[in-house]
């Protein structure tokens, strides 16, 4: 280990000579044009040392550099801040920090609204826009984009406008009624209680949009409601932290079946951040569950009950905002916290929306310095 000791902060640090060696910053060990290491790590000595190491005041910029000749023979430099900020605690710090979430429930995200809509002549016509839709939905993971002419190629065009669409097998942009056109109940005039979508999918659209472009006939129900998962969650570890506990590490079984599909995948229903013990991804469809199989049946009561109380607070009256999307409203919500359904309907409803995949999402705001 290497005792450092900030030429300017004084901050103390220790840090593995191995792990020091392996950030060189120097062209020959970094190709700065792909920020990619050019070395094979197993060609690294695994028992370098730095021979000799001093602080130098930088020639330019007033952050010093640390200078280290290692036994190798090899020179490396490092700005004092690139050590200092690399650090598990100033990942923990930023991460806390940097992407500052409000969960809601009715009433707060009803206070918010303002916040939560946009407009697509001023999304085409400014970047600040979209950088603000997109600052609103990692913070409320909900938006509604106005103005968009009720059809599937106006749908796209605001969608493109911000993210790259995911495909799956339903389409990248889809359209979907009533008619059967897949093995799904979204595919029928049927209440659809709240959940997540693609549970049964590796990686799960981290974005979710539906534009209600038609609603006529003998036109009744239809209403979607929203709940904040994350407020759930939170909820959830406050009065049950032995259900959340629980819910946080069982594994549940989902999967998609339908000709020439099958679909399946199997993960907690509450995906938690090992570093920051907050909400990743709240992976909740009781329709899509699979045979549960994953907890011998001694256990299946306590998580029988841990499930019913997640469900219980998604229920509850004062978590659901409840609307009826008209055409030339696009809802756009992220399908890794927001629980959304669907009333039962009748008359010609027709949908059209799109999955957006959450690398998508989260390298948006990274690019739009709003995520770290
Ligand atoms: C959105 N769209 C109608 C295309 C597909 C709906 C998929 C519904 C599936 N039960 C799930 O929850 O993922
Ligand atoms: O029909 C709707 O409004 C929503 C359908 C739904 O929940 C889904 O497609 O996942």
């Amino acid at each position: 280990m290497l005792q450092l000791k900030h030429p300017k902060t004084h901050q103390s640090l220790e840090v593995n000579e191995f792990w020091l060696r392996d950030h060189c910053r120097c062209g020959e060990c970094l190709n700065t044009e792909t920020n990619q290491r050019r070395y094979d790590l197993l060609e690294l000595p695994a028992d370098v040392k730095a021979s000799q190491h001093n602080w130098q005041p930088s020639d330019g910029n007033d952050e010093p550099q640390l200078r280290v000749l290692w036994s190798d023979g090899h020179r490396s430099s490092y700005a004092a801040n690139f050590i200092f900020d690399a650090q598990l605690e100033q990942l923990i710090s930023r991460r806390t920090k940097s992407t500052s979430l409000t969960p809601w429930n009715r009433s707060i995200v009803l206070q918010n609204e303002r916040h939560l809509r946009f407009s697509l002549p001023q999304l085409m016509a400014s970047d600040e826009q979209v950088k603000s839709l997109v600052a609103s939905l990692v913070r409320y993971g909900i938006i509604f984009i106005d103005d968009v002419s009720p059809t599937p190629t106006m749908t796209e065009l605001a969608l493109r406008r911000i993210f790259p669409l995911m495909k799956t097998f339903f389409g990248e942009m889809w359209t979907f009624s009533d008619k059967k056109d897949h093995a799904d109940t979204a595919y029928t005039q049927l209440y659809l209680g709240s959940h997540t979508d693609n549970t049964y999918f590796c990686d799960a659209a981290g974005l979710q949009a539906l534009h209600c472009i038609e609603h006529s006939g003998d036109a009744a129900g239809g209403e979607n409601f929203f709940v904040d998962g994350l407020h759930v969650v939170h909820e959830l570890r406050r009065q049950y932290p032995a259900a959340y506990e629980l819910l946080t590490r069982v594994q549940v079984p989902a999967e998609y079946i339908e000709p020439g599909e099958h679909h399946r995948h199997t993960a907690p229903l509450i995906r938690i951040d090992p570093l920051t013990g907050e909400l990743v991804q709240l992976r909740l469809n009781i329709y899509d569950r699979a045979v549960f199989d994953t907890l011998p049946q001694s256990e299946m009561a306590e998580f029988y009950a841990s499930l019913r109380l997640l469900l219980q607070l998604v229920r509850e009256e004062e978590h659901q905002w409840q609307l009826k999307l008209s055409p030339g409203c696009i809802v756009l919500f992220d399908n890794w916290r927001v629980l959304h359904g669907r009333h039962a309907y009748t008359g010609r409803r027709t949908m059209s929306g799109a999955y957006v995949q959450r690398t998508d999402f989260q390298s948006k705001a990274r690019t739009l310095g709003i995520i770290e």
